[in-house]
């Protein structure tokens, strides 16, 4: 068993989610960070890459104090559980992620992690090791299912959503569409990795949502099972 699993990720209209030297841009308007804000409370855990963290540094909370409330009525943390898949355990000891905010911090490694360093994160993290090279994804999710998470959101990076999406783990997407041309063959997109060859393999799509937010659009998506 799995949680739902949805991706959130803010791109250009030229479909980049951040420069080609992969610095942070602002690519939301306000109105989208609010509603970025709401899913994530609304969500039992959210996922990032190791390469996110070592880019942008975010801490993934909840930014709302009245969101915040909320959840602690319902008798949760403050934030979400958070999750970084990090195959050689490069989430720096100080990063945010680990330093700002309440609640469960997962860091997935692989068993080719440097034992060193996870024994310095099992200190300020709760470290399990999934897979032998990269982190065995469908693995990490059943864990998380098992520790109760049926909701999880995915932050990014496009390597990691390329693996999860195209490993038939994810189940919905929203893609803010910022309006702003960022260019640059190399600048990450919404889905990186290897990329399909053949059309027949392409995860399928379907719209359910299209609204002018900002001064962008926000689209979200259901991902089609075909079998
Ligand atoms: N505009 C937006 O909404 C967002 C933009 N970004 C941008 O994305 C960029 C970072 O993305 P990426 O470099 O693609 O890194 P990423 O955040 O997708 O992390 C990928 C890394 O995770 C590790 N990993 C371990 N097991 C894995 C597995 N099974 N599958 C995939 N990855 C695995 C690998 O070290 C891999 O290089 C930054 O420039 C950041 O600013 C990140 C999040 C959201
Ligand atoms: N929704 C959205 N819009 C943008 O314009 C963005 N640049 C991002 N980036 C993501 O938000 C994370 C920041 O998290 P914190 O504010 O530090 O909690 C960042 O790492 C990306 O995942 N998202």
């Amino acid at each position: 068993m799995r949680p739902y699993v949805f991706v959130n990720v803010a791109m250009s209209a030229d479909g980049k989610i951040s420069t080609k030297e992969r610095r942070q841009v602002k690519i939301s308007g306000k109105n989208d960070f609010l509603r970025v804000d709401r899913i994530k409370a609304e969500s039992d855990a959210v996922m990032v890459g190791i390469g996110t963290v070592l880019a942008d540094n975010p801490s993934l909370t909840v930014k709302s104090q009245q969101l915040r409330d909320e959840r602690k009525r319902e008798g949760k943390d403050e934030d979400p559980v958070r999750v970084v898949i990090d195959s050689h355990a490069r989430t720096p000891p100080d990063a945010d992620i680990l330093r700002k905010g309440t609640g469960t911090r997962i860091i997935a490694v692989s068993a080719a992690a440097p034992q060193e360093r996870v024994e310095h994160l099992k200190k300020v993290a709760n470290v399990v090791v999934a897979g032998s090279e990269s982190v065995d994804l469908p693995e990490v999710l059943a864990i998380l299912y098992q520790h109760g998470v049926r909701r999880l959101m995915v932050e990014g990076g496009g390597t990691l959503i390329w693996s999860l999406i195209s490993q038939g783990l994810v189940d919905a997407m929203y893609t803010y569409i910022g309006s702003m041309v960022i260019g640059g063959r190399d600048a990450p997109t919404p889905a990186d990795g290897e990329g399909f060859l053949h059309e027949s393999d392409f995860i399928r799509l379907q719209l359910s949502e299209a609204e002018p937010m900002d001064d962008g659009l926000l689209v979200r998506w259901d991902v089609r099972i075909i079998r």
